[in-house]
């Protein structure tokens, strides 16, 4: 079973599910190709091809959909990973035309993100297959420590360590620094004391690019880089190695515990380091009970509502939850909503090791002053 789940992963395998006409946002995901492989009657993940019959196809691939969606169910993952009734078309004339309804319009701003990210990720892998990528990440310089450098900071100033983010825009909050220079904050950010940097990736909601973070790895910056993206395949996990990320972000809330099991060892493999980020107790309980994690972050930012509540770092390590992290020597990130020295005591409190912050320390004129206010004092020595 194992070997053929990663053999899902290789290249070599390409699956056909429908005409080419086929929107691009219905491609399997990383988990549809499991199953896929498993319903073709296939051991090893190798292609079944189903496209001569149309009908089968249909018929099959609404299965999976639905497999997918009630796996989703099971582990409480509220998120749907693309359109489930697909975007129905009209002809008129010349003219096609798509209509929204429940099953085609996202229920709220992840499920957009996510969606719009799975059409991005099928441009983008059609132009850099896995084994161009595979190639560079061969030649391509050792990643950075991103834990190590975490601790050490912890060590060495008594404070959370910080995940210091470079972040132009989001969607609640619009743009949040206008004159935007990646490398000078992320320089900035470097000299006020953090001890990783988050750079994010994503486009279309947040102004950010994969150029920025070739930008600040390339610029002589020496923190580690977290590439903040929406993760949904296997493939970006690649992407973000051979752009010179350390770690990466997996969300819960988006990925099924399978995903998120195999897309950690797929990071181990390739060096990266997976921050793998929860929101509320159930997400926690499935991360606690997935094993090798080790680097948990707990966002203070409800991703459906936009809501931000710093408390919510506190209730999900109460009790057993925190026991268990504890035990598991997991290394816990409060991120979001943190403004003042007295949020970092807050969530320092709470029991987290490192703090990711974006807009309070971005959007001052000097990101160094930023930091030393936000600690109430200079961390960088
Ligand atoms: O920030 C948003 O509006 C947002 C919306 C939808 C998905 C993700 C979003 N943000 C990602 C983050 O969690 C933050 O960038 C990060 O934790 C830093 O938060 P902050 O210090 O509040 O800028």
């Amino acid at each position: 079973m194992e070997s053929m789940m990663m053999s899902a992963f290789s290249l070599n395998h390409t699956f056909k599910l429908r005409p080419s006409s086929t929107p691009i946002n219905y491609r399997p995901s990383l988990s549809c190709l499991r199953l896929k492989a498993q319903q073709s009657g296939t051991t090893d993940g190798t292609t079944t091809d189903v496209s001569s019959s149309d009908s089968k196809v249909d018929v099959t691939d609404f299965k999976v959909r639905n497999s997918q969606e009630e796996i989703s169910a099971t582990q409480g993952i509220k998120i749907r990973r693309r359109p489930p009734t697909g975007p129905p078309t009209h002809y008129v004339g010349p003219f096609q035309f798509r209509l929204q309804n429940e099953g085609n319009t996202p229920r709220n701003i992840l499920e957009e993100i996510v969606w719009n990210k799975d059409v991005e990720v099928a441009q983008m892998k059609s132009k850099k297959p896995l084994h161009t990528l595979s190639k560079v990440i061969k030649e391509a310089p050792p990643t950075k420590d991103f834990i190590g450098a975490l601790k050490a900071s912890y060590s060495r100033t008594g404070m959370p360590a910080l995940i210091a983010e470079v972040k132009k825009a989001s969607p609640s909050r619009g743009v949040i620094r206008e004159d935007f220079d990646p490398v000078e904050i992320a320089k900035a950010y470097e000299k006020g004391g953090a001890a990783c940097l988050s750079v994010l990736t994503d486009a279309k909601y947040f102004q950010g690019s994969f150029e920025n973070l070739e930008a600040i790895r390339k610029s002589g910056v020496t923190c580690p880089l977290l590439c903040k993206e929406f993760i949904v395949d296997a493939w970006q996990l690649y992407y973000a190695r051979a752009k010179g990320a350390d770690a990466v972000l997996l969300i819960a809330a988006v990925l099924q515990d399978l995903d998120i099991k195999y897309m950690t060892k797929i990071c181990k493999l390739i060096g990266l380091t997976a921050l793998v980020e929860v929101h509320d107790e159930n997400e926690m309980d499935r991360i606690l009970a997935i094993d090798g994690i080790e680097l948990i972050g707990i966002n203070n930012r409800n991703l459906e509502t936009f809501e931000v509540d710093i408390s919510n770092t506190k209730k999900l390590l109460e009790g057993e939850r925190g026991d268990k992290i504890r035990q598991k020597n997991i290394i816990v990130v409060g991120e979001s909503g943190l403004f003042t020295p007295d949020d970092v005591s807050y969530v320092q409190e709470a029991g987290v090791k490192a703090i990711l912050v974006g807009e309070s320390i971005v959007k001052q004129k000097d990101p160094t002053k930023g930091i030393a206010e936000l600690f109430g004092k200079d961390i960088s020595a």
